[in-house]
Order: C-alpha cells, then sequence, then structure tokens
C-alpha cells in the first residue's frame, strides 16, 4: 500500500460552543486524490485551515509524512513539499504573470534554476499567451491557473486546494482538471470543493463532512448516490 502522506487523529476545533470540527481521523496516501464536501457549515474549510497551519486546532494531531505539523505556520509547511491554494492567495496584482511565478519558484531555486522552472510551469500549464501580463488584469479562470502554478513551482508531493474551481466558466473548468489530473502524477491532492460538477469529473474518493464530523469516505458514485448523504445536503432528517 502506498505511503500515507497526511494523517490527522481526533482532530477538533471549537469555536466557543461551535465545534467545527469534531475527533476528525482522516488519512491520504501518496498520489491519492481526495476531494472533500459536505453543506454548508459542515466544517469542510476548518479541516482544510487545520491541515494548512492557517488555524491550530483545539485538540488532535496534523502529521505529514509521519512528522508531526499540528502546531506550523503554512509557511513552515510548504516548505515540507506542500502546495497549498488557499481562497486568499500571497501575489502581486502589479507583477506580470511570469514575475508571479518566478518569486515563487525563488524561495526553492537558485536565479537559474528559477528561470528555467518558471518557463517549464509557464509551458506545463499553457501561460505562454499571457506571461508578460499583469496578474491584476487577468480573467477569473486564468489567474486560478497562474495560482495553481505558483503550487506546482515547488514540485509538491502533497496539494491542497480549496475551491479551485469557483467562480469558473466550463471551459476553464475543464482546463482545471487536467492540469490537477497532471499534478496528481506525482502528488497527493485535496480539494475542498463545492461544484459539483468538477466534483464528478475529477473525483474519484470522497470524503462527505456534516456537523464537523466524517459522514462517509468512499467513491464519488456511491457517494453521490447515498441517501443519507443526499438528505444532509437537503437538510432533511434521516
Ligand atoms: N472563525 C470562526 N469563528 C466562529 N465560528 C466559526 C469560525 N469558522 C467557522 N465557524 C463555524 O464552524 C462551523 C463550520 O464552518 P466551516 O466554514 O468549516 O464549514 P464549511 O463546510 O467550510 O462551510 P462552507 O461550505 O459554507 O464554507 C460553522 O458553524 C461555522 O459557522
Amino acid at each position: 500500500m502506498a505511503e500515507v502522506v497526511l494523517e490527522t487523529h481526533g482532530l477538533t476545533m471549537r469555536f466557543g460552543g461551535v465545534v467545527a470540527s469534531n475527533n476528525v481521523d482522516f488519512k491520504l496516501r501518496a498520489r491519492e486524490l481526495r476531494c472533500l464536501i459536505g453543506p454548508n457549515g459542515a466544517g469542510k474549510s476548518t479541516f482544510f485551515k487545520c491541515v494548512t497551519g492557517l488555524q491550530t486546532p483545539t485538540e488532535g494531531e496534523v502529521y505529514m509524512r509521519g512528522i508531526e505539523t499540528t502546531h506550523w505556520i503554512p509557511h513552515q509547511i510548504a516548505s515540507l513539499g506542500v502546495g497549498i491554494k488557499t481562497q486568499t492567495p500571497n501575489v502581486m496584482d502589479s507583477l506580470s504573470v511570469f514575475e508571479n511565478i518566478w518569486l515563487a519558484a525563488r524561495r526553492f531555486h537558485d536565479v537559474q534554476e528559477a528561470n528555467l522552472k518558471t518557463q517549464e510551469i509557464i509551458e506545463r500549464l499553457a501561460l505562454g499567451s499571457i506571461a508578460r501580463d499583469d496578474l491584476g488584469r487577468l480573467a477569473h479562470g486564468e489567474r486560478q491557473r497562474v495560482e495553481l502554478g505558483l503550487v506546482a513551482v515547488g514540485d509538491p508531493w502533497l496539494v491542497l486546494l480549496d475551491e479551485p474551481a469557483a467562480g469558473m466558466s466550463a471551459e476553464d473548468v475543464e482546463r482545471m482538471t487536467g492540469i490537477i489530473h497532471e499534478l496528481n502524477k506525482t502528488a497527493a491532492i485535496i480539494i475542498v470543493e463545492h461544484d459539483m460538477q468538477f466534483i464528478r469529473s475529477i473525483a474519484d474518493m470522497v470524503t462527505v463532512f456534516h456537523q464537523g464530523e466524517v459522514l462517509m469516505e468512499d467513491h464519488v458514485d456511491r457517494v453521490m448516490s447515498d441517501p443519507t448523504v443526499r438528505n444532509v445536503y437537503l437538510g432533511k432528517k434521516n
């Protein structure tokens, strides 16, 4: 069996009386692609933030390739070889696509290698036609693609993506799907996502969150046809 690259034990996050994440045990193996779904307020974002170091859980532990990262900040986690795409990316609108990717590449490589890596990412993600454009002038879908480029530049073995398809056109989503599959050749990937069409097109295994807990973990087809999952989305009691 493939190596476990991410594991949580009893991950719990309380905000006052609200238990946003409740004793979550989670495991992801090398080269897996897992979508995290669930209705609004189910605890997906909280789980994502605890795993990426944006929040520190109240209880429980996070391990990446066996290293405990529970109290680490995102920068430390990224330095392990983990690519993180949050909804508030660290980019500069007044710099070009090339420059933004180059700056990200420079964190991992010397100047010469950063040049080569930037060029490689621009080709892999088909960003050539917009490479000299300022990031601030790009359409939403193009920008999302650049942000994936920033994730890919560190050759990550684990990629954590928060709603990569949000607000995108069907064409952009299709492109994004291709890029994620390409990243998945070398990295395990977690995607927090609302867009069911995107999930159907990309997911294999899905973890369903409900009221801060894992309700179900199974193949996307079984999850989508499960009556309990349907009821949870529709807000019905079982
Ligand atoms: N910073 C916070 N302070 C207080 N309560 C919070 C905070 N963050 C999340 N919560 C609460 O925790 C619960 C889980 O929220 P979370 O955002 O993790 O769910 P979600 O599944 O990501 O929802 P959505 O799909 O709407 O983004 C909700 O009841 C939410 O109101």
